[in-house]
C-alpha cells in the first residue's frame, strides 16, 4: 500500500479503494517528510528536518464539489510531486480531497451541496445524515486536528480551491470570508494576486462554507478561490491555471514567500444582496450564459419567484454565481458592488 501510495496513487486509490484508509497511514520519506493519511483523500506533510523553522501551518482543499476538476488536478500533482520526493515542503500541508463519490459521478454533489454544511450545519435540520454530511464533518476534524499543532503565533491558512460553474468576466476571484473584528491581511491579498487572483469579494455575513469555517474557527487566513470555469477531468488547459500553481508551489516549498501588491491591481466587491431561493418558480431574469461580474443599471430586475422580485439596488451591481437550480432555502445568488479596502493588516 505504501509503494501504491509513493509512486503517486493516494488520490486514485481514495475514490477506488477507499476502504484501504480505514486504519491511519503512515511513514517517512528519504528526504524527512513524515506523510500522515487518516482517510481517504486526506494526507498530511510534516517536514521533519531538525533545521526547519517553520511557522506556517497550511491546508490546501478542492473537490469540495466533485465536478470542479482543475483544482483537484493541481492538489493531485502537488501531492504526487511530494510523495515522489520531486517536490520538498518547507511546511506543514494538509491536502483535502473534498467529495471524492461526487468526482466519480462528475456531479457538483451526491446529494447535498457540501459547501453549505460547515460550521455544524453537518448535524443540523431533519436528522439526515447523508455522505456529503458525513465529509463535512470529517473535514472540519482534520482541519482541528491540523491546526491544534500550530501554536498561538503560528500562521494558519486554508485555500479552499474551486472553479465556477458560469464564465466569468474577472475569470479568478476570492470570497473573502466575513472576519467579524479581524482586519483585511494585505500580505494575503499579495499572495491571491501572485496566484492570479486579482478579484476580492467581501463576505458581510457568517456562512456554512468551509473557508468561513477555518477562518471563524480557526482565525486562519482562509479564502475560496475561484481559479477558472468548470469542465471536467482532462479537459482542463492547465496553463491557465499556472500562475496560481507556481505560487502556491512556492509557499508550500519556500521558507519564504512573501509577494508585494499594489491596491490598484485589485478590483474589490462587497456583498450587496444574498438572494435566496424561497419558491420552486424562482427565476434569473438574464440568459444561462451571463457571465458573473456582468452589471445592470438600478432597478433592473435580476430574478424574480412568487411573491418577491430581485432588482439592482444599485447602477453597476453585478451578479456572482447565479444558479436558479438550487435547493429551496439555499442561496440562489449574489450581487456584488465595487468598493475600496481602507484598514488593512500587513
Ligand atoms: O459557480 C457557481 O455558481 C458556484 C461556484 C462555487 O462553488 N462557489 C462557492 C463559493 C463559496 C463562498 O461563497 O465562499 C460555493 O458556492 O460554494
Ligand atoms: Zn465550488
Amino acid at each position: 500500500m505504501q509503494q501504491l501510495i509513493q509512486h503517486g496513487e493516494f488520490l486514485s486509490l481514495s475514490r477506488t479503494e477507499p476502504q484501504r484508509f480505514q486504519t491511519p497511514i503512515q511513514f517517512e520519506l528519504d528526504n524527512h517528510t513524515k506523510v500522515a493519511i487518516s482517510a481517504p483523500g486526506i494526507i498530511e506533510f510534516t517536514p521533519l528536518s531538525l533545521d526547519n523553522i517553520s511557522t506556517k501551518h497550511i491546508v490546501l482543499s478542492c473537490g469540495v464539489h466533485g465536478n470542479e476538476t482543475a483544482p483537484i488536478e493541481m492538489c493531485d500533482d502537488w501531492v504526487k510531486s511530494i510523495l515522489t520526493g520531486r517536490l520538498e515542503v518547507t511546511h506543514r500541508v494538509l491536502f483535502l480531497f473534498g467529495n471524492l463519490p461526487a468526482m466519480d459521478i462528475a456531479k457538483r454533489f451526491v446529494e447535498e451541496n457540501m459547501n453549505r454544511l460547515f460550521s455544524g450545519a453537518h448535524s443540523e435540520g431533519d436528522g439526515c445524515n447523508n455522505i456529503e454530511r458525513q465529509r463535512a464533518k470529517a473535514l472540519e476534524e482534520a482541519i482541528n486536528q491540523f491546526f491544534a499543532h500550530a501554536q498561538a503565533d503560528e500562521q494558519k491558512f486554508h485555500y479552499d480551491l474551486h472553479t465556477a460553474i458560469r464564465s466569468s468576466k474577472n475569470e479568478k476571484f476570492a470570497v473573502y470570508p466575513y472576519l467579524h473584528e479581524r482586519r483585511y491581511s494585505k500580505g494575503q491579498l499579495a499572495f491571491l494576486a501572485a496566484c492570479g487572483v486579482k478579484t476580492i469579494l467581501l463576505s458581510e455575513n457568517p456562512t456554512t462554507t468551509f473557508s468561513y469555517f477555518s477562518s471563524r474557527q480557526h482565525g486562519a487566513h482562509a479564502f475560496t478561490v475561484e481559479l477558472g470555469k468548470v469542465r471536467p477531468f482532462g479537459e482542463n488547459d492547465m496553463s491557465r491555471f499556472a500562475q496560481a500553481k507556481e505560487a502556491i508551489t512556492s509557499l508550500i516549498s519556500r521558507e519564504d514567500f512573501s509577494p508585494q501588491v499594489s491596491m490598484d491591481e485589485l478590483d474589490i466587491f462587497r456583498v450587496n444582496q444574498v438572494v435566496i431561493k424561497n419558491a420552486d418558480d424562482f427565476t434569473l431574469h438574464f440568459d444561462d450564459d451571463t457571465p458573473n461580474f456582468t452589471d445592470f443599471t438600478k432597478g433592473t430586475v435580476l430574478a424574480s419567484e412568487s411573491g418577491k422580485t430581485y432588482v439592482a439596488q444599485q447602477d453597476g451591481e453585478a451578479i456572482v454565481f447565479p444558479n436558479a437550480d438550487v435547493a429551496i432555502g439555499q442561496r440562489a445568488m449574489l450581487t456584488v458592488v465595487p468598493t475600496k479596502l481602507e484598514t488593512l493588516d500587513v
